[in-house]
C-alpha cells in the first residue's frame, strides 16, 4: 500500500523469526528419513494395485465396476437426511493434491467410499476413447496408454492427479491451447445422482446440462463413477525447443503469445501451431518459452539429434534445465513422451526446493533422486499446523486463469504485489458453449479477433504462481491472506478464474462474481442435489479451523437448525 507521508528511502520492517521458520529449515530431516522411504513404499503398493487391475480383462473390470456402482447407490440410500450430514467422497483431506484445508471433511458429513474406482475400464482404439474410473491417476494413465502410442488429449503432469479431481475441479497441460481444459476432453460422464439414479451424461443427450455443469462443481451435483475421455495418437518422443526471451514483463508475455499463437489468426493450422507449449518466467526480465512436437523414435535417433532421457532419476530438475537456455541460447532435444508429460513431477514444479533445499544438487539426485518426489499425501500428513498455516500466510500457491491478452498485466500485478518466481505459463482455450457453465469466455471476445482467439473459443493462460514471495525471502512481512484477497479481486475485474485447489479468501458473493452460477444452480435444483450434496462455495472456502473447532461449530449448528438445512456450519 502506498503512503503519501512515507520517507523517500523506505526502510522495510523485518518479519520476526518464528518457530515455523525452524520447522521449515529442518523439514528435510523428516522428509529424508520418513516421507521419502514411505513414499516409495506407497508408490510401490499403488503400482502393484495397478498391475493387479491390468491383469483383469476389460470385461471383468466392467462387471466389477457395475457391482461397485450398486454399492454406491446402496450407500446413498442408507443416508438418513434427518440425522446424517451432507455427502462427499471418503478421500481423506491429506490424500488429495489440493492446498485447501477442506474443513468439510472434518465437520459432520456423510462419506461415500469410492476407493474401489481405480481401474481403466476400456481403451477403445476405434472410438479413440478411454473409459476410466475416477481414481485412475495420471501416472497410471500414461504408463498404460503411451506404449500403445496413445494419450489422453490433456494429460496433467503430476502423477497423483486423479480423473475425478481433474473433472470436478480443473486440469490443464501443455496441449490445452488445442484441446481446452481436462474436462473439455470428456465425452461422457457416468454419475450417481442424489436420488440414487445412475445416468450417463453427454453433450447432446437429455443430461447435457449436467454434463456441462459438472466441471468445477467439486462433486456437488452427483458422484462421478466413470468417465469416457478423448484419446489422441502420440509418438514416442517429443521434440522440444527451448527459446530464451528477454525484455520487460509485457515483452515476455508477448514473446510467450508469439510462441504458439500465429499473428494471422490461423490458430487451427497444425503447421503453425506447436502441439505442446509452456513458458517459464524466471524474473522480471527473462524467461524461456518451450514448444514441442511429437516425433517418432526414428526421427529422435537420427544422427546429430540430442535425446534427453529425462526419466532417469539423476537428471537435473526440469525448470533448472530449461533455464540453461538463458546461458546457452536456443536449443532442441528429444524427450521420451512419458518423461516429458511428467517433467515437473520429480521436483513438484519448484516447490521441491523449499522442501529439500539440496534436492537439486548432483550428489543428492544421484544418491536419492530415485526416491523423488515425496508423496504429496505424506507431506501433508506430516506437516504440522504451523507449516500448513505458513503456506497460507507466507507463501503463494495459486493458478490464475486469465485471457491471453491480459497475461502481461497479470505478470506485472504479480511482480508488484507478490514477487514470486519462477512463474509457469500454460495456454488453454475456453470454449463458447450453448450453455453458461461455471467458467466461460468474455462475452463478445470474438469481435476483437485477438491473438490466439477463434470464433468458437477464447485463448486463456494458466499463470502458475508458486513459491516464496520476494518480501519473505528478504525477511520482510507479507500478508498471504490479504494478497490472496487482492489477487482474487484482480481476477474478478479481469474476467479471470482461480483454480479451486488453491486457498481462497473469496466471500460467497465474490465467488459467484468470479464464477457463473446459473447453470450450476439450475442443475442443483433439477437433480435434487440440494439437501444431499454440499454446495461448491461451502466446499471451496478456506478452512483454518482445528478439528476440535470444526466439531464445536457443527455441534452448535446442529443444535440451532433443522437437519435438512443445505449448509452445515463451518
Ligand atoms: N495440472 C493440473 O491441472 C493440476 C491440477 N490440480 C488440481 O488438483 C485437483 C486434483 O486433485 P485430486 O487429488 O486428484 O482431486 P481431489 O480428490 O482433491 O478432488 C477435487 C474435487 O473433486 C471432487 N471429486 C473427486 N472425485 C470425485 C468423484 N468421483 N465424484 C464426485 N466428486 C469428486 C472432490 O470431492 P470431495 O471433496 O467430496 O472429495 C473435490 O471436491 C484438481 O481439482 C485440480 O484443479 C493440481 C495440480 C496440477
Ligand atoms: C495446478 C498446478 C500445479 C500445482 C502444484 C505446483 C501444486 C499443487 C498442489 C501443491 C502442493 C500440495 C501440498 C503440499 C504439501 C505442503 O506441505 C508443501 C507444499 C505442497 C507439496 C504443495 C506444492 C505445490 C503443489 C504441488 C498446475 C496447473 C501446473
Amino acid at each position: 500500500m502506498s503512503d503519501a507521508k512515507a520517507p523517500a528511502a523506505t526502510v522495510h520492517p523485518r518479519r520476526k523469526i518464528q518457530l515455523v521458520d525452524f520447522l521449515l529449515s529442518f523439514r528435510w530431516i523428516i522428509v529424508i528419513f520418513f516421507v521419502l522411504p514411505f513414499s516409495f513404499l506407497y508408490y510401490f503398493s499403488i503400482y502393484l494395485g495397478d498391475l493387479k487391475s491390468e491383469k483383469k480383462s476389460y470385461k471383468q473390470r466392467q462387471m466389477e465396476h457395475d457391482e461397485n456402482v450398486k454399492e454406491v447407490v446402496k450407500r446413498l440410500e442408507q443416508r438418513n437426511a434427518e440425522k446424517d450430514g451432507l455427502v462427499c467422497t471418503a478421500r481423506p483431506p491429506w490424500v488429495v493434491v489440493g492446498m485447501r484445508n477442506v474443513d468439510y471433511k472434518r465437520a459432520r458429513h456423510f462419506e461415500v467410499d469410492l476407493s474401489k474406482f481405480r481401474n481403466i475400464l476400456d481403451i477403445d482404439t476405434e472410438r479413440m476413447v478411454a473409459k476410466v474410473e475416477p481414481l485412475v491417476n495420471m501416472g497410471q494413465m500414461s504408463r498404460v496408454a503411451i506404449p500403445m502410442n496413445l494419450s489422453l488429449a490433456v494429460l496433467a503432469e503430476l502423477d497423483d492427479l486423479t480423473v475425478g479431481g481433474l473433472i470436478n475441479g480443473f486440469g490443464v497441460e501443455g496441449s490445452s491451447h488445442i484441446f481446452g481444459l481436462f474436462s473439455d476432453t470428456v465425452v461422457a460422464l457416468e454419475v450417481v445422482l442424489a436420488d440414487g439414479k445412475v445416468v450417463r451424461a453427454t453433450k447432446d443427450n437429455e443430461y447435457s446440462d449436467l454434463f456441462y455443469a459438472i466441471p468445477w462443481s467439486q462433486g456437488t451435483l452427483g458422484l462421478l463413477v466413470s468417465a469416457e475421455i478423448k484419446l489422441i495418437p502420440v509418438d514416442q518422443y517429443v521434440k522440444l525447443t527451448y527459446k530464451p526471451v528477454r525484455g520487460n514483463l509485457k515483452e515476455l508475455a508477448q514473446a510467450y503469445a508469439d510462441s504458439f499463437a500465429p499473428k494471422d489468426g490461423d490458430q487451427d493450422n497444425p503447421s503453425k501451431v506447436p502441439e505442446m507449449v509452456e513458458g517459464m518466467i524466471y524474473g522480471p526480465t527473462e524467461g524461456v518459452m518451450m514448444t514441442g512436437m511429437y516425433a517418432s523414435r526414428n526421427e529422435a535417433k537420427r544422427r546429430g539429434n540430442v535425446i534427453n532421457n529425462y526419466g532417469w532419476w539423476f537428471k537435473p530438475w526440469f525448470y533448472q534445465h530449461a533455464q540453461t537456455a538463458l546461458k546457452r541460447g536456443e536449443f532442441v532435444e528429444y524427450i521420451p513422451t512419458r518423461d516429458y508429460y511428467h517433467r515437473h513431477t520429480r521436483s513438484l514444479y519448484w516447490e521441491g526446493k523449499l522442501i529439500l533445499p539440496f534436492g537439486d544438487q548432483f550428489w543428492f539426485r544421484f544418491l536419492l533422486g530415485w526416491l523423488m518426489p515425496p508423496k504429496i499425501a505424506l507431506l501433508k500428513a506430516t506437516q504440522s499446523e504451523a507449516i500448513r498455516n505458513y503456506y497460507h500466510d507466507h507463501h503463494v500457491i495459486q493458478d490464475l486463469l486469465v485471457p491471453l491478452y491480459k497475461v502481461g498485466d497479470c505478470l506485472e500485478w504479480v511482480h508488484r504485489e507478490m514477487e514470486v518466481y519462477p512463474i509457469w505459463l500454460c495456454p488453454h482455450r475456453i470454449y463458447k458453449l450453448p450453455v453458461r457453465p461455471m467458467i466461460y469466455p468474455e462475452p463478445g471476445f470474438e469481435k476483437h479477433k485477438r491473438q490466439g482467439d477463434t470464433e468458437y473459443a477464447q485463448m486463456y493462460t494458466d499463470i502458475g504462481v508458486y513459491y516464496v514471495p520476494g518480501a519473505v525471502l528478504r525477511g520482510e512481512p507479507f500478508d498471504g491472506s490479504e494478497k490472496c484477497r487482492q489477487l482474487e479481486l484482480w481476477l474478478i475485474e479481469n474476467h479471470g478464474f482461480q483454480a479451486q485447489y488453491a486457498v481462497t479468501e473469496l466471500t460467497e458473493k465474490n465467488f459467484w462474481r468470479m464464477f457463473d452460477n446459473s447453470l450450476y444452480e439450475q442443475c442443483r435444483r433439477k437433480y435434487k442435489a440440494i439437501g444431499t450434496f454440499m454446495s461448491v462455495y461451502y466446499k471451496s472456502k478456506k478452512g483454518r479451523k482445528t478439528e476440535k473447532e470444526v466439531q464445536e461449530a457443527e455441534q452448535e449448528k446442529a443444535e440451532q437448525e433443522t437437519p435438512e438445512a443445505d449448509e452445515p456450519a463451518n
